[in-house]
């Protein structure tokens, strides 16, 4: 679906993204993670072709986003920061509106986006009083009216509330479950990218870190595990020595268990020992991974 070969866009003397080697399938949600100028939204504007190589090659379902710029736009649906809406529109005037500008022959589209998104309470309203989470949700309406096969979202859940993210991150999930979409998605916040993606990419200076499913990275980057359970043990801690046990609180302990395979047999020996309420692995996220290959593709 997307394919970059030794992908590199020079600004200057700033080169934003080097040599990229990038291969994204139908039906995947890739979440491109990295800090303030990794090179994020000049891929994305590489992808869509409002950007030019300086040199390699970008492909999109084949096809060049430079030379046949109008079929690549059309396939893809990009969400910016700036979703490009009408302040003074209402929301379905905003669709109407895109939807004739995009040649969108089906008038039912507009209707089943109000409700695949949640419109409805406020799509008759004007944009200029909607919040940040209700304009997020329009303009990826209208980014989807189109039917894209790829969508590419630049960091969607930007402004919005714990609630408003869950709610954007569930409809991305939806969209790609019921419309098979292809899924790019831009964000320096991990841990909300955690649940939705299904392989993840590491940026850096233009470069990438590392790429892999979560079970591959954790596999790969996190081998000691840092455990906190919540149990009432009828045994002395130091019965559990080789977990290096460290009590937080009432009931509550921190162990360390040197690699994953290790696991069963703590909980085992937690189970026997007396009540074991919750057990919890607390280095193995998202973020922790992330600041594993930081630390190791430095240190390399
Ligand atoms: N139009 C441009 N002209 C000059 N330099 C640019 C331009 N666009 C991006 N850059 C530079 O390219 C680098 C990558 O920027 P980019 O916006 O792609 O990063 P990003 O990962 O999206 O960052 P952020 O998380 O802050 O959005 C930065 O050093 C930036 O200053």
């Amino acid at each position: 679906m997307i394919d970059t070969r030794q992908l590199t866009k020079t600004f200057g003397g700033n080169r934003a993204v080097r040599e990229l080697d990038l291969r994204i399938g139908k039906g995947e949600i890739v979440g491109m993670l990295g800090p303030n100028g990794a090179g994020k939204t000049t891929i994305i504007r590489l992808l869509n072709g409002l950007l030019a190589p300086t040199s390699g090659q970008v492909r999109v379902q084949g096809l060049d986003p430079i030379r046949q710029g109008e079929q690549v736009r059309s396939l893809c649906g990009t969400l910016t920061e700036q979703p490009g809406l009408y302040e003074h529109m209402s929301g379905r005037a905003n669709l109407k509106f895109f939807a004739d500008l995009f040649r969108v022959g089906n008038p039912g589209r507009i209707e089943e986006l109000i409700d695949l998104l949640e419109l409805r309470p406020f799509v008759e309203r004007s944009v200029g009083t909607y919040s940040t989470g209700m304009k997020k949700r329009l303009g990826l309406a209208k980014v989807l009216l189109h039917r894209p096969a790829v969508l590419l979202l630049d960091e969607p859940t930007n402004g919005l509330d714990p609630d408003g993210t869950q709610r954007v991150l569930e409809h991305i999930k939806t969209l790609n479950k019921y419309e098979q979409t292809t899924v790019l998605i831009c964000s320096h916040v991990l841990s909300q990218l955690e649940e939705v993606c299904t392989r993840f990419l590491f940026m850096e200076n233009g470069t990438k870190l590392e790429e892999g499913t979560r079970k591959e990275l954790e596999r790969k980057y996190i081998r000691e595990r840092t455990v906190e359970v919540e149990a009432v043990l009828g045994e002395p801690l130091e019965r559990f020595a080789e977990f290096h046990p460290v009590r937080l609180g009432d009931d509550r302990f921190r162990f360390t268990v040197p690699g994953r395979e290790r696991m069963p047999e703590l909980l085992r020996r937690l189970t026997g020992a007396g009540e074991l309420y919750e057990a919890k692995t607390r280095n193995a996220d998202l973020e922790s991974i992330y600041f594993q290959i930081r630390r190791s593709t430095h240190a390399g």
